[in-house]
């Protein structure tokens, strides 16, 4: 017989009555002593708890659910987004109990869009959706429709940190097979026990299934979602010119970390006020070149100033059968011939980079030498471990402040408690492209945008950069804090709008009439507020 892991009865039973109060909102334990359970990523019983607790107020109530995020952004993100919704994925086939999403499997091809049509909320209110195939869930490989959970996370952070309305969003999760032999062998697996599809097959379902949403909704803005590298690549490539999508693991992390970088560039010029840092002081060293490393930073000039790092050392010119996505950034001035080192922190010492960022899904890859090695070269080393869940991160927090005396400027992808140090508190900065999809994706709806150009992405990265306050530039913040999320939406969609509308590709031709003041309001009303409950988007 097959049983399941937890009990949770508990969680069965009436809906659960919650009282939100005007004030913030108290969950059962302190977000401090959460924090320091996220710490390695050791999601525990209780975190889960809250996961599936939160997942069914949602479903039951979602408007108390959604008063409780927007009122306590800092704290509940955490708990239905990295690192829990990792946790969440991993388990989902053990802990799933209402549907919430789509599934489109690839046994659907040829009647793709019979399918989409079964979508119950009403269809010509779809503005957004997360699709992702489950091929690269967070840094956890391949889930299959285990990856339900990231396109429903999003979509909260949506509907709360933009102002979304619930019934506008579609989370999609595809089964296309999977290659996790945990889930082909267990018995509990939601989706197809099959491999997964070819590369034609994949292509063709992909062609079908663009098609049909558009012609199902629409106005619907499309999402990619944690698509594998290859994958995420060739299908914004293949798609972003007809359709309106864009990939949050190439364009959104491409966004967060320019903002973050250019913030943190700042700081390190010693003048957190200047309107324009010399990014050409600087030597910025990737370690990993997948979707997230290599997304969104192409300009000529700092192709010149970025080195990437893979599993086989420092990406040279020529290599055979080197990656198409890695040779944009592949190394000209130096050559395979070249005796180059293999160790990280052999390479810090040969490039001397002013920043060094993490997306390799390597726990612990920036190790104390490498953090010193960096502090040693700069006297504001900036080291962003950007993997995630918690316990893939490149480096933990309070590790960098001990090894960088202090030093450090630093962002991770998942969120990491404040840190004590010789009688200051420090306070990190989570570089994760939340911050940047939920204001891109309002932008792009608003104004009826036809497609999401390289100008809308760059001018949402510096609107966010341009976000943080003077309050948090004086607690040394790269990145505004996560409870103004809803404001710096705005400002991030007020950008959006303005670069569609330089780009030409706008459709709403009463916000060009508007000066930035009238448009911010214009966005700020459009805004869904659970407390309201109406529909304006
Ligand atoms: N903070 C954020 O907003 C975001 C974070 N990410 C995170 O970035 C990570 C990577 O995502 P993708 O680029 O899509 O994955 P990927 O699997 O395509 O890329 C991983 C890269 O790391 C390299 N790598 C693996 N082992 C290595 C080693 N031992 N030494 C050096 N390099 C090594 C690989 O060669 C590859 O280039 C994931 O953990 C993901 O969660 C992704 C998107 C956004
Ligand atoms: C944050 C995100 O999109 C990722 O880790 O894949
Ligand atoms: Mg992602």
């Amino acid at each position: 017989m097959v049983t399941r892991d937890w009990n949770y009865d508990q969680l069965i039973g009436p809906t659960p009555s919650v009282v939100i109060p005007t004030t913030s909102v108290a969950i059962p334990t302190t977000a401090e002593d959460d924090m320091q359970k996220f710490r390695w990523g050791e999601s525990t019983e209780s975190t889960r708890v809250k996961f599936i607790y939160l997942s069914q107020l949602k479903l039951r109530d979602s408007n108390s659910f959604y008063t409780l995020l927007v009122r306590n952004m800092s704290e509940i993100t955490p708990l239905i987004y990295t690192p829990t919704v990792g946790e969440a994925c991993v388990e989902y086939s053990q802990i799933y109990r209402n549907p919430e999403g789509l599934f489109v499997s690839i046994l659907d091809k040829g009647s793709i869009s019979s399918v989409v049509r079964n979508w119950p909320k009403p269809h010509s209110q779809a503005r957004i959706t997360v699709i992702t195939d489950g091929s690269r869930i967070l840094g956890l490989g391949d889930l299959g429709v285990n990856g339900m959970p990231i396109s429903i996370g999003k979509l909260s952070l949506y509907i709360a940190g933009a102002g979304i309305h619930p019934d506008s969003t579609i989370p999609i999760c595809l089964d296309l097979g999977t290659n996790n032999e945990r889930n082909l062998s267990d018995p509990l697996y939601l989706g197809l026990k099959r491999r997964r599809s070819s590369e034609k097959e994949m292509t063709e379902f992909m062609q079908e299934l663009m098609e049909a949403l558009s012609t199902t909704f629409p106005r619907l803005l499309v999402q990619f979602e944690d698509f594998s590298t290859d994958n995420a690549f060739k299908y914004l490539e293949m798609f972003r010119h007809s359709y309106k999508v864009f990939n949050d693991d190439i364009q959104g992390t491409g966004g967060v970390v320019l903002s973050g970088f250019t913030n943190a560039a700042r700081i390190a010029s010693k003048d957190p006020n200047s309107t324009c840092p010399n990014l050409g002081d600087h030597k910025v060293l990737f370690l990993g070149a997948g979707s997230a490393g290599i997304g969104g930073l192409s300009e000529d000039e700092a192709r010149e100033r970025i080195w990437t790092v893979d599993s086989k050392g420092i990406v040279v010119h020529g290599k055979p059968g080197l990656a198409e996505h890695k040779k944009y950034f592949a190394r000209r001035d130096m050559s395979l011939n070249d005796v180059l080192p293999r160790s990280l922190v052999d390479i810090v010492r040969l490039i001397k980079p002013t920043a060094l960022l993490g997306l390799s899904t390597i726990r612990n890859a920036f190790t104390k030498e490498v953090v010193e090695a960096m502090s040693e070269l700069n006297e504001r080393p900036i080291i962003f471990p950007l993997s995630n869940p918690v316990h893939l991160s490149e480096c933990d927090y309070s590790d960098a402040v001990e090894w960088s005396k202090g030093k450090v400027v630093f962002a991770s992808g998942s969120p990491f408690p404040k840190y004590q140090y010789e009688g200051r508190t420090y306070e990190p900065g989570q570089g994760n492209n939340m911050y940047i999809f939920p204001g891109l994706g309002l932008g792009t709806i608003l104004c009826h945008a036809s497609e999401v150009t390289d100008s809308m992405v760059n001018a949402s990265a510096i609107s966010l950069a341009d976000s943080v306050s003077q309050d948090e530039k004086a607690d040394g913040l790269i990145y505004p804090r996560l409870h103004r999320i809803r404001d710096i939406s705005v400002e991030i969609a007020l950008g959006t709008i303005r670069a569609a509308q330089r780009a030409g590709v706008a459709n709403a031709p009463k916000l060009t009439t508007m000066d930035d003041d009238q448009l911010r309001d214009y966005i700020r009303c459009k805004q869904w507020l659970p407390a309201d409950g109406t529909s304006k988007l």
